[in-house]
């Protein structure tokens, strides 16, 4: 099967969390439980925590990536942070294009293109959010916002380039509420994106891509979600702030 050709990625995004000396104690509890794991582990950590977080996690398997970035190299962007400062201190990922920002910070498809062009052409790794309000699933357009948020965000970026992002499914509905999408839903619509990125790069780049379950996703509902064929990990929130939950998706990826 063609999930075997993909690494199970497990990403924590912390969201606005954690000071300095609670994201050290966090990391702290976190290395000895990711230590022995195969999934891929990454810790998405607010700004001012990725230096703790960079040298906290030297020499371990746990990667470090930060919430956003701007799409310009420097200039007069007050508050924003650009790809290429985060790729001067070290960090990896980034996450782009999350719903929090695009429902509370007017985040836009084009702005998550050009934020995503910036983070890959800075050698960054992109882990890129899509995914439907409760009212789009309702009116049965899922496929479609969720397809024109993948090809948007995917617009003059190459073939090559496109290895280095991850997708991450978020139904907007899920997030924070509690409220999990069920397996077969994850699973049907995770499907759908990797038959867009097919469509766009072909069937190769498509079956190795990453593309990751989020939204509520817990230490008691990771197993079957994880067990489906085109979910390859997840993007968690609450359950990423509690090192011995977050150790529990490790496992369960790790299987
Ligand atoms: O938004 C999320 C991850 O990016 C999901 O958050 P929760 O896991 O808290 O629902």
């Amino acid at each position: 099967m063609n999930k075997a050709l993909r690494q199970a990625v497990i990403a924590g995004n912390w969201k606005m969390n954690k000071n300095r000396a609670e994201a050290a104690e966090l990391i702290n509890a976190l290395k000895p439980i990711a230590a022995d794991k195969t999934c891929g582990v990454i810790i998405c950590v607010p700004y001012t925590n990725l230096e703790t977080a960079l040298e906290l996690t030297k020499g371990t398997n746990i990667k470090v990536g930060a919430e956003n970035c701007h799409f310009k190299k420097s200039g007069a962007f007050t508050g924003e942070i650009s790809a290429d400062m985060l790729k001067e201190m070290g960090v990896e990922y980034v996450i782009i294009g999350h719903s929090e920002r695009r429902q509370y910070f007017a985040e836009t498809d084009l702005t998550v293109n050009r934020r995503t062009k910036a983070a890959l052409s800075a050698g960054l790794k992109v882990i890129l959010c899509v995914g439907e309000m409760l009212a789009e699933r309702e009116d049965g357009i899922t496929e479609d916002v969720v397809e024109l948020q993948t090809v948007a965000a995917f617009t003059g970026i190459s073939a090559e380039d496109a290895k280095n992002v991850i997708i991450a499914y978020e139904p907007v509905w899920a997030i924070g509420t509690g409220k999990t999408a069920t397996a077969d839903q994850a699973e049907e619509v995770c499907g759908f994106i990797r038959k867009v990125v097919a469509n766009k790069y072909g069937k190769e780049i498509a079956d190795g891509m990453t593309i990751q379950y989020g939204g509520s996703m817990n230490e008691k509902n990771c197993a079957e979600l994880l067990a489906k064929e085109d979910i390859d990990g997840g993007l968690i929130g609450g359950a990423s702030l509690v090192a011995e939950k977050f150790g529990v998706l490790l496992a369960e990826a790790s299987k």
